[in-house]
């Protein structure tokens, strides 16, 4: 279950009978699931090849939720669209700090006579 989908690809299954949904960065088909669910198609169809994530905390759905939704679990959400979604206030990483304090020890100083 490590496939990774896009969110470009999730918006393709935007319909009643070919729902996918994104909730906390995974990808759930729930097109066969909807006709059980206990809030109804329209909810889920509401959120149909989007990120529902808000939605379905929102409701605060149970532990036997969660186990339910385990078995329509089908990839997990590209890197690339989680890391836009978090984009916001983003600082260089430790690593990066790191990476460059090794930079300016290993790049002779620059010489300043001309500025
Ligand atoms: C795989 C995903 C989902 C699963 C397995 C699931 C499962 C369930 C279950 C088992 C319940 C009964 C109450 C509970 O046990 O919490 C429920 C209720 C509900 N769900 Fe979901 N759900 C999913 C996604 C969603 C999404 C994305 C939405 C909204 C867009 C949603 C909206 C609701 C609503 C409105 C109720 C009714 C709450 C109430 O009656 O108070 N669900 N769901």
């Amino acid at each position: 279950m490590s496939r990774e989908i896009s969110l470009a690809e999730v918006k393709k299954h935007n319909k009643a009978n070919d729902l996918w949904v994104v909730i906390e960065d995974k990808v759930y088909d729930l097109t066969k699931f909807k006709q059980e669910h206990p809030g109804g198609e329209d909810s889920l169809i509401s959120v149909a090849g989007r990120n529902g994530t808000r939605e379905f905390l929102d409701v605060g759905h149970s532990q036997e939720a969660r186990e339910i939704m385990k078995k329509f679990l089908i990839g997990n959400l590209a890197a690339a669209d989680i890391k836009k979604k978090g984009a916001v206030g983003a600082s260089p990483t430790a690593d990066d700090n790191v990476n460059a304090n090794a930079n300016a020890n290993a790049t002779p100083k620059q010489c300043c006579i001309l500025h």
